[in-house]
């Protein structure tokens, strides 16, 4: 069993093993830029930082943990959550199950038997959820989706407008998936609005630090670390963490949940959430991909921390399991 210091001195150890996992991890120079959307191939590859929050606030954090990146697909994680808060449950499970795919996460694909998207997590799914978000035009939805994030960052984000523009020229899959469901009767008739507000929500500018804080927040029941606001209901935090663990990272979620055992999500952008339930937020920002869009390095500094602390949550060994 490993031993984890109390509560004092856990973001020094935090701090420690997140700075020597960043020392192992830092050579390995493997995958690619995603260049599916142009703009994403303009950022240096060899950024890397590793950044935790705990769910009492206290940060550690390593590497460029300040170099903003576009947040990508996590987006999906905190627009799932916020549909669930605003239309429930079952209005939501109406548009999007909870089905991991085992296919890409661009797949133009739906449950045609029950007329849904087959999990949030990927495109259709996020698509099909992007279109809940209320408002009477763009102005006003995007607004709400700004708004959503500024109570988890502390501070309205900025959206990166090349990155934007070029999921907007790049996007043809996407519009595809939009007018499938559109289609299918499962998103409202504004699709090219709805696909506006998805690419801005895909393009909206995050640090490690940020998304580690997010994470921290989900885990700790939707209870923001440092303002003590309820973000999202327990519940709802809850059903953002089973997603995140079944269908987070996308066709290599069934391995994930097996080696690693950690709910997260990731973006094409580079970044990675980890969120570890009643302890705190873990994120990795490093932009080169592998085959199924997820950072390769971000993989690899979960799977060892995963195995060298017993940090899957079906760990018998678990060092915080709720008994201890
Ligand atoms: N996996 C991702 O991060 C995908 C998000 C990207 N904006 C897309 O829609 O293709």
């Amino acid at each position: 069993m490993v031993e984890v210091p109390d509560e004092q001195r856990l973001v020094e150890w935090l701090d420690e093993i997140c700075r020597d996992v960043y020392q192992r991890v830092e050579s390995l120079d493997g995958g690619e830029l995603a260049s599916y959307i142009p703009e994403l191939a303009n950022v240096d590859p060899d950024r890397f930082a590793i950044a935790t929050v705990t769910v009492n606030g206290e940060s550690a954090l390593t590497g460029d943990h300040a170099q903003l990146f576009t947040i990508q697909s996590i987006s999906k994680l905190l627009l799932y959550g916020m549909a669930l808060e605003t239309h429930g449950r079952e209005r939501v499970m109406r548009r999007a199950g909870v089905a991991p795919t085992g296919d890409p996460f661009n797949a133009i694909e739906l449950d045609e038997k029950l007329h849904r998207a087959p999990n949030p997590m990927v495109n259709s799914g996020a698509i099909a959820i992007t279109d809940m978000v209320e408002g009477r035009d763009l102005a006003e939805r995007t607004d709400n989706v700004l708004s959503l994030f500024e109570r988890y960052l502390g501070r309205r984000p900025d959206v990166d407008q090349a990155v934007c523009a070029s999921e907007h020229a790049s996007g043809h899959r996407n519009r595809a998936i939009g007018y499938l469901l559109l289609d299918q009767g499962i998103v409202d008739d504004r699709v090219a609005e709805t696909l506006d507000l998805y690419f801005l929500q895909c393009s909206i500018l995050v640090t490690a630090a940020d998304l580690a804080l997010i994470g921290a927040t989900i885990a700790n029941n939707g209870v923001h670390p440092i303002t003590g606001d309820q973000i999202v209901g327990p519940k709802v935090a809850r059903d953002m963490l089973t997603v995140a663990l079944t269908c987070g990272m996308y066709d290599y979620a069934g391995e994930w949940a097996y080696t690693v055992g950690i709910p997260a999500k990731s973006g094409v952008g580079g970044g990675l959430v980890g969120m570890l339930p009643g302890v705190g937020g873990l994120a990795v920002y490093s932009p080169r991909l592998d085959e199924h869009g997820n950072s390769v390095r971000g993989i690899r500094v979960f799977e060892k921390l995963s195995r060298d602390f017993d940090l899957h949550v079906f760990d018998p060994e678990r060092p915080w399991s709720p008994e201890t």
